[in-house]
């Protein structure tokens, strides 16, 4: 639900949250995250506003589960340590910390904080391929040091392929070894979500996200109902009901969605350029707005390596491309003195 919340512009209401957390506690989903997609106190100018307070929907999900517990991200800087205490207090039991995956380095207060508290903690090292896997263990090894009890492998582009995935897996296992688990999250852009995530499994990767219909960010997640299915399949044991996990997807998730998910030009051109995921509506409203092409303004965004935080330069990309387009118009039928 917190990567979904990309997908709707943070509109997610109170029954919506309610019925999916209902739905995939009873097929036995082990964890789910709530939050504004953006992690704990996203709901700004910057990334959008949430219809309804993040709050109000983690206090339903904790309200609604019997056995899945309820984890929510935070970024530090965009949530505090005090959004950390307040969703311990409600009975949130895991806190995921994510930082770009060159800047571990802002995440040990969050994590020492979360641990004292009791809380399970996650690290999420995002945009992950914009790193070589020596360098993303290194910073692995920075949360594994704060407390950090699973660091992710975190594919925000969806531009991972393969061994790009299980290179990075390996090398995390081998630098954190019992310290801390490895987990992998990976989106659809260049369609590989299920077979990275198989990949990391065989590396060595101990949890997996998924979101049920892909409902996430740029082209979506790994779908979880096929992913379960396909663990089944190959005697990977999930503990995920596959025909309960079927049926909430088909009857209870898709129905809260506004579209599905799809590798089209633009969230492809995502996975190909190495743009963070959620900047897909964001990139989309900024071209409509300025009369500019998004499959120019995704590119340009992975020309300059933006990461997770610079929503806002999209727009300046959008405004650069309409300055160029006005200079090539008014050129154009020029007559010469
Ligand atoms: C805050 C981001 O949306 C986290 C995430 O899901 C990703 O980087 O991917
Ligand atoms: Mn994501």
């Amino acid at each position: 639900m917190r990567d979904g919340s990309h997908a709707i512009a943070h509109q997610f209401d109170e029954k919506s949250v309610r019925d999916m957390v209902v739905a995939l506690d009873e097929a036995r989903v082990p964890v789910l995250e709530v939050a504004h997609g953006d992690g704990l106190g996203g709901s700004s100018f910057n990334y959008g506003f949430s219809k309804v307070d993040e709050k109000k929907l983690i206090r339903i999900a904790v309200d609604n589960v019997s056995f899945s517990k309820i984890a929510c991200l935070i970024l530090p800087g965009v949530g505090t340590v005090d959004d950390i205490r307040a969703v311990h207090d409600m009975g949130v039991r895991i806190v995921r910390v994510a930082t770009h995956c060159t800047e571990a380095n802002i995440s040990p207060q969050h994590f020492g904080i979360a641990r004292d508290l009791g809380l399970e903690t996650v690290g999420f090292l995002m945009m992950a391929h914009s790193i070589p896997p020596e360098q993303l263990a290194e910073q692995a090894r920075i949360m594994a040091d704060a407390g950090c009890q699973c660091v992710y492998v975190v594919d925000s582009a969806g531009a991972l392929v393969m061994e790009d995935v299980s290179d990075r897996v390996s090398a995390l296992r081998a630098a954190l070894g019992d310290d801390a688990q490895v987990g992998f999250h990976g989106h659809q852009n260049l369609s590989l979500a299920v077979a990275n995530s198989l990949l990391a499994i065989r590396a060595g990767a101990q949890q997996i996200d998924g979101c049920t219909r892909a409902f996430g960010a740029g082209a979506g997640n790994t779908p979880t109902e096929v992913l379960a299915a396909v663990c089944e399949r190959i005697g990977i044991r999930t503990g995920i009901d596959v025909f309960k996990i079927v049926d909430a997807a088909e009857e209870v998730v898709r129905p809260v969605m506004e579209a599905e998910p799809v590798v089209d030009r633009m969230s492809l051109l995502m996975g190909y350029a190495g743009v963070y995921s959620s900047f897909l509506r964001h990139a989309n409203r900024a071209a409509e707005r300025y009369g500019v092409p998004g499959p120019e303004i995704l590119l340009r965004a992975g020309q300059r390596r933006l990461v997770g935080g610079q929503e806002d330069l999209l727009l300046d990309i959008a405004l650069e491309i309409a300055a160029e387009q006005k200079a090539a118009g008014a050129g154009n039928g020029a007559v010469a003195p």
